[in-house]
């Protein structure tokens, strides 16, 4: 299969202060699949996602090297507008994290920050936002109600429909169900499946089911390296490199 790649990582280091915690990390993220990143707590998984949108540019005594291309644009040159990256990649995190005002409100925030004010557009972009993240059907009577009435499973819909209206390019998701019950996560998986029709997904998880039910590419870290990625069929089951095979076969981690 052709496939176009939207993110490109080449020999990526990232140290916190004396602290390596990426090391020399390539890899090509392909548009409109789902991409897994796996391996032990602290490997730098979720470092590796912030990378891709520059989320970790004011960490303090961060130090950044190597190449992270968008689209063929270098994203860490001094002349990109992170404002206009994030807009065109957008990140849901592993608490669902609402703004503490209404459903409505939550998804038209980032519309309205980029200058849409007019109120049919507004209500549209909400509905067509709710809808793409799999929840109008349950809020659509309570858009003025507070987001903080929802259920975790919901918030983190809610979150996902806010990502959603700004009509990104990618979605990052950290751990995005980590926190919410089985069946909330469960409708975020098939939520995901759905989405890659129109998006690029990136996803950080813990949970090595959830990358094979939901994820096309895969890629395994260990201790800030970029071990192996691949075909995620492929990499769990014939797994090139011993260490990605001691991981998914449950030897560490
Ligand atoms: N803001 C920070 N300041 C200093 N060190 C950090 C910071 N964030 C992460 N680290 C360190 O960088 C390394 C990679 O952390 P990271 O959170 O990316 O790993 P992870 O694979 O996502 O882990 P987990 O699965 O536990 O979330 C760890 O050693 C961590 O302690």
């Amino acid at each position: 299969m052709d496939e176009n790649i939207v993110l490109s990582a080449r020999d990526l280091d990232l140290w916190y202060g004396p602290t390596q915690a990426l090391k020399k990390v390539s890899v090509d993220i392909p548009e409109k699949q789902v991409t897994a990143l796996i391996g032990p707590s602290g490997c730098g998984k979720s470092t590796f996602l912030k990378t891709l949108d520059r989320m970790n540019d004011l960490v303090p005594g961060i130090k950044i090297t190597g190449s992270v291309q968008y689209r063929g644009m270098e994203i860490y040159d001094s002349k990109v507008d992170v404002t206009w990256l994030r807009k065109q990649i957008g990140m849901v995190f592993q608490k669902p994290n609402p703004f503490p005002m209404s459903i409505y409100d939550n998804v038209a925030y980032g519309p309205r920050t980029h200058g849409i004010r007019n109120k049919s557009r507004l209500d549209d972009i909400v509905e067509k936002s709710l809808q793409g993240a799999a929840i109008w059907d349950e809020v659509k009577d309570r858009l003025k109600k507070s987001a903080l009435g929802l259920s975790g499973g919901q918030q983190q819909r809610l979150c996902i429909a806010r990502a959603l209206a700004v009509e990104p390019d990618i979605l990052l998701m950290d751990e995005a169900t980590s926190a919410l019950d089985p069946i909330s996560t469960s409708k975020i998986e098939d939520l995901i499946s759905d989405l890659k029709n129109q998006y690029t997904i990136v996803i950080v998880t813990h949970n090595m089911q959830q990358a094979t039910r939901v994820s096309d590419k895969c890629a395994f870290f260990l201790l800030g390296q970029l071990i192996e990625f691949g075909d995620t069929t492929q990499l769990f089951s014939m797994p090139r490199d011993k260490r990605t095979e001691d991981y998914i076969t449950g030897r560490f981690g």
